[in-house]
């Protein structure tokens, strides 16, 4: 069982314009109609999308400390707000990618966090505002991967912020939308190794996410996208709706934790591949340089170019 942290009433909610307190409260006493009574929310993407500043919105409070510099310690942190009987918990997770690869330290700890805990949701965030995916990206969705099982995307969801933007020429904006979460799904299903025809278990939805304070608002005055969606109600909407899909929550237990990861055994092949490299290619390369060399019996100095000349005839042999 998971122990409840302690948790606060959710104040945070009387923040909200009045359309969206109804909307929440509505959600909150659907969940509990279906004995939902407390849910666990785990937040991770790269460093900078907004994870923070997402988690504050939800929450209607300013818990999460936001910079526009990387965070300052590699540490997650809960958040817990109880209304009327229901409970959220919010982990939020520091970036897990640092100089380009995934910190195998950060992620560590992230699993050390979340032993015992059974994370109900995944909000995997990026920024709309991005026009390519790249290997970071696979890097990190292959990361939770191999941390908290496959099964955790069954359970996830994307979360897209700086969606209030203007697309490039020529795009409308549910254009760009799609494009862009298209990218961001190729790129999860790879990196999570979501086969086609396990598509249908994967549902995956994407949601819109505008944390500025600069951020429209409708005529009931609630946060909106450029799509007109209020989206703090929409996202706890897609909260509960991936909650009800029929998948389990991921219990994160010792065997999970300390269970065979798969890039570990990728990684015992590494040096074996450089061995075979090394005695295959390397070795008979040297062997011929050396020959010429000693064919030509230039003086010393010249060594380094008959080297490089040497080597070139023979690879283009
Ligand atoms: N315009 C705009 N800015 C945002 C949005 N979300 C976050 N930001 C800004 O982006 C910067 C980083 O936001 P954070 O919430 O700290 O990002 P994070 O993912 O938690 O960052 P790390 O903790 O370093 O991994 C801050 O300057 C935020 O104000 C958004 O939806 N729109």
């Amino acid at each position: 069982m998971m122990a409840s942290p302690i948790s606060r009433e959710w104040t945070g909610i009387q923040q909200f314009p009045p359309a969206t307190q109804t909307k929440m409260l509505e959600l909150l006493g659907k969940l509990k109609q279906e004995n939902v009574n407390s849910l666990t929310i785990l937040v991770m993407g790269k460093g900078g999308v907004g994870k923070s500043s997402t988690v504050n919105s939800i929450i209607g409070e300013r818990v999460m400390a936001v910079s526009a510099f990387q965070s300052e310690g590699p540490r997650p942190m809960i958040v817990s707000r109880s209304r009327a009987g229901f409970t959220l918990n919010i982990i939020d997770t520091p970036g897990i990618v640092e100089g380009g690869y995934v910190n195998d330290q950060a992620l560590e700890l992230i699993k050390r966090f979340l032993l015992n805990k059974t994370i109900d949701v995944l909000l995997y965030v990026d920024r709309l505002d991005a026009y390519r995916v790249d290997n970071l990206d696979k890097q990190v969705v292959r990361a939770i991967t191999d941390s908290f099982g496959k099964e955790i995307w069954r359970r996830g969801m994307v979360v897209l912020t700086h969606a209030q933007l203007s697309p490039p020429d020529g795009l409308s904006y549910e254009d760009f939308f799609s494009r862009r979460s298209e990218a961001l799904l190729k790129v999860v299903r790879g990196g999570a190794r979501i086969a086609n025809r396990e598509m249908e278990d994967y549902s995956l939805p994407v949601v819109l996410v505008e944390n500025s304070g600069r951020c429209n608002k409708n005529d009931c005055d609630e946060k909106i996208v450029p799509n007109g969606t209020a989206w703090i109600p929409n996202l706890v909407k897609t909260v509960a709706d991936v909650v009800a899909n029929g998948s389990k929550g991921i219990l994160v237990d010792k065997k999970l934790i300390e269970g065979p990861n798969p890039n570990q055994r990728g990684k015992l092949l590494i040096p074996i591949i450089l061995a075979i490299q090394y005695f295959l290619i390397i070795k008979p390369i040297k062997g011929w340089i050396n020959h010429d060399v000693e064919n030509e019996r230039k003086p010393a100095w010249e060594l380094w170019d008959v080297d490089s000349a040497g080597r070139d005839g023979h690879l283009s042999n």
